[in-house]
C-alpha cells in the first residue's frame, strides 16, 4: 500500500522513509549495531527516543494501575521454565507458514502472500472473492494442509515480486521462538526460550499475586517487558521487530462475565490511544476472522500508519485456556475461591479457574504510531517569507524535552540567568539549556524533537524577571514572569492531562 498520511496543510504525504530518516537524524531510533551494517529488525532507541518511549510506558502503567484499584503490576523474568511454553501451546503451534522463491531466494510468509491477494481483490471491489480466499486459507491452515496452501498460492497466480516467477518451494511451518541453552557444560545444558510474549509470566504468578495481594475477582495484573520473535519477514521499521517490548494486562474474571469485560476493555483501550494524541479517524477496531486456539473473542485496535491500517494492540478473551493448561501440566491447582453469593443458587460461587481478558499493546508499535502522527510538515509565512516547517506535534506530556531555555546572547549575565531558570525547573520536568547558534536555529532544533516550550532570556529579563515563552504548535510568543513558569508549563506537560481524559 502507498503512503497515505497527508499533513494538516495538505503538504505531501509522509512516507515511512521520511519517518525512519527523521527518527535517526534526531536521536530517536538507530539501527542496532550500525557500525557492522546493522542487524535486521533490531533497533536501538537514542537519547530522545528513550525519553518518548519511557513516557509512553509510564502513561500506560499509570493508566492501568493508578486508575484501576484492582489492577497491580509485576515484573517477571524473560527466561521461564521450558514447560511454560509447552503448556501455552507455543512449542507446538507458535508457527508461521513460510515459503521461498527458488529464483530470487527470497522468503515470504505464505499467509501474507494470500492475504495480499485478498486485499487486491477487495481493493478492486470484489469483496466476495477476497472473503472466499481468506476462508479457504483459514481452512487449509487450520488443517495444517501445507501442500494445499502452496497449491492455492500457485492457483491464485501469486508471483514473487522480485523474480516475477512462481517457482515456489514447499510451505514449511517455522517456529518463531528463539531458544538458547542454560547450564555450563553441554551434557547438562537444557534448552530454554526467550519469551515470545510477556503474558505467561503473569499466568504463572496469578496465585502468588492473588494470595499475597488478597485480590478479589475481577482483578488484573499488568506487566511491561521484552518479548522475542524470530519473525520471518521483518520490515516496516519498529512495527515488526525480532526483539520488542510489550505492555500486557491479564484481567481475571468470573466465567460467564468475560464478554462484558472484553467489551469494557475494548472501549477503555481505544480511549487510551485517543488520549495520547492519536486521532479517532486514524484508529479502528478489526475483529479477528480466525480466532487463536485460546480465544473466544478477539479484536485488534489498528492505527493508520503510512503503510496502511495495522494492529497496534490486541484485546483477547482467552477463556481459562492458559491457567487450565498450566494446572494440567504443573499439577498445581490454579483455582480461585469466590465467596460472593450466586443469586441463582443462594450459595457462594465457590472454586473455579478464572477466565481471562487480555489487553496487549506493543510499546514499539505505539511509539511508531505516536511518532508518525506527530511528524508534521507545514508551509508557514506569506509570499517571499514562505517556508516549509517540520516539527513533532507530540502531546507535551510525551515530549522528550518539555522546555528549552535560550539565553539570547552568551554574555552580560544572560547564560547565568538562564542557568538559574533551568535549575529551578528541572526537578519538576525535563528542561535543557540551549546556547549555541542563532535563536531561529535553536527554535528549529527544538521543533524537530517536539519540545513544546522554548523560553528566551533577554536583557529585559535582567530588569523585570520576565521571559518569552514560544509555543511549538502555533509559534506564538508571550511574555511571562519567571515566577509563573513552573505552574504554567508544569501542568501543560504533566501526565495528569492524559490520565484525566480516561
Ligand atoms: N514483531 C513485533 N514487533 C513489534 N511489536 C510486536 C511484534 N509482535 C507483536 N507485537 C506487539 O505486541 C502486541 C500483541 O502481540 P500479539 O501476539 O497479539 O501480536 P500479533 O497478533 O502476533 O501481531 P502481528 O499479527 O502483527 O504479528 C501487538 O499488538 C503488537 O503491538
Amino acid at each position: 500500500m502507498n503512503a497515505t498520511t497527508a499533513s494538516a496543510t495538505g503538504a505531501p504525504a509522509t512516507s515511512l522513509q521520511d519517518i525512519i530518516a527523521h527518527a535517526k537524524e534526531y536521536g530517536f531510533v538507530f539501527p542496532s549495531s550500525e557500525i557492522y551494517d546493522g542487524l535486521q529488525a533490531v533497533y536501538d532507541y537514542g537519547q530522545n527516543g528513550v525519553e518518548l518511549k519511557n513516557n509512553l510506558k509510564t502513561v500506560w502503567w499509570k493508566a492501568m494501575t493508578q486508575l484501576h484499584d484492582e489492577v497491580v503490576g509485576i515484573d517477571a523474568a524473560i527466561f521461564m521454565h521450558p514447560l511454560t511454553w509447552k503448556a501455552s501451546g507455543h512449542v507446538d503451534s507458535f508457527n508461521d507458514p513460510m515459503i521461498d522463491n527458488r529464483d530470487s531466494k527470497k522468503r515470504y510468509r505464505a499467509d501474507q502472500l494470500l492475504e495480499g491477494k485478498a486485499e487486491a481483490y477487495a481493493n478492486a471491489g470484489d469483496e466476495a472473492r477476497a472473503q472466499a480466499l481468506l476462508n479457504e486459507m483459514g481452512r487449509l491452515l487450520g488443517e495444517n494442509d501445507l501442500d494445499g496452501v502452496r497449491n492455492l498460492i500457485i492457483a491464485e497466480g501469486i508471483k514473487c515480486p522480485i523474480s516475477g516467477t512462481d517457482n515456489w518451494t514447499e510451505v514449511r511451518q517455522f517456529n518463531l521462538m528463539f531458544s538458547t541453552q542454560v547450564g555450563s557444560v553441554a551434557e547438562d545444558a537444557s534448552t530454554i526460550y526467550l519469551r515470545p510474549e510477556t503474558a505467561q509470566g503473569i499466568f504463572v504468578n496469578f496465585l502468588n499475586v492473588q494470595k499475597t495481594g488478597r485480590m478479589k475477582v475481577p482483578f488484573g495484573i499488568a506487566q511491561i517487558g521484552k518479548a522475542f520473535r524470530n519473525e520471518i519477514v521483518a520490515r516496516q521499521f519498529t512495527f515488526r521487530m525480532r526483539e520488542f517490548e510489550q505492555m500486557e494486562m491479564q484481567y481475571f474474571v468470573r466465567p460467564g462475565t468475560e464478554m462484558e469485560w472484553y467489551n469494557s476493555w475494548k472501549q477503555t483501550r481505544l480511549a487510551f490511544h485517543k488520549a495520547v494524541g492519536l486521532p479517532a479517524e486514524k484508529l479502528k477496531y478489526h475483529d479477528h476472522e480466525k480466532l487463536a486456539h485460546y480465544a473466544n473473542a478477539a479484536v485488534d485496535i489498528e492505527y493508520q500508519f503510512p503503510f496502511g491500517f495495522r494492529e497496534i494492540e490486541g484485546i483477547h478473551s482467552r477463556t481459562d485456556f492458559d491457567l487450565k493448561a498450566h494446572q494440567d501440566l504443573s499439577k498445581k491447582k490454579q483455582q480461585y475461591f469466590d465467596n460472593d453469593i450466586d443469586p441463582a443458587t443462594g450459595k457462594p460461587y465457590g472454586n473455579y479457574i478464572p477466565y481471562v481478558v487480555e489487553t496487549s499493546v506493543g510499546a514499539d508499535r505505539l511509539f511508531l504510531a505516536v511518532f508518525c502522527n506527530a511528524f508534521t510538515k507545514e508551509t508557514v509565512g506569506e509570499g517571499e517569507q514562505q517556508k516549509e516547517r517540520t516539527y513533532l506535534k507530540l502531546h507535551p506530556a510525551l515530549a522528550p524535552v518539555k522546555a528549552a531555555v535560550f539565553p539570547l546572547v552568551r554574555k552580560d549575565g544572560l547564560p547565568e540567568k538562564a542557568e538559574q531558570i533551568v535549575k529551578a525547573l528541572r526537578s519538576e520536568f525535563r528542561v535543557i539549556m540551549e546556547e549555541r547558534d542563532a535563536i531561529g536555529k535553536r527554535y528549529t532544533r527544538q521543533d524537530l524533537i517536539g519540545t513544546p516550550f522554548c523560553i528566551a532570556v533577554d536583557y529585559q529579563t535582567l530588569e523585570d524577571d520576565t521571559v518569552t515563552i514560544r509555543h511549538r504548535n502555533t509559534m506564538e510568543q508571550e511574555r511571562v514572569p519567571i515566577s509563573e513558569l513552573k505552574a504554567k508549563i508544569g501542568y501543560a506537560v504533566s501526565m495528569e492531562r492524559i490520565l484525566e481524559q480516561l
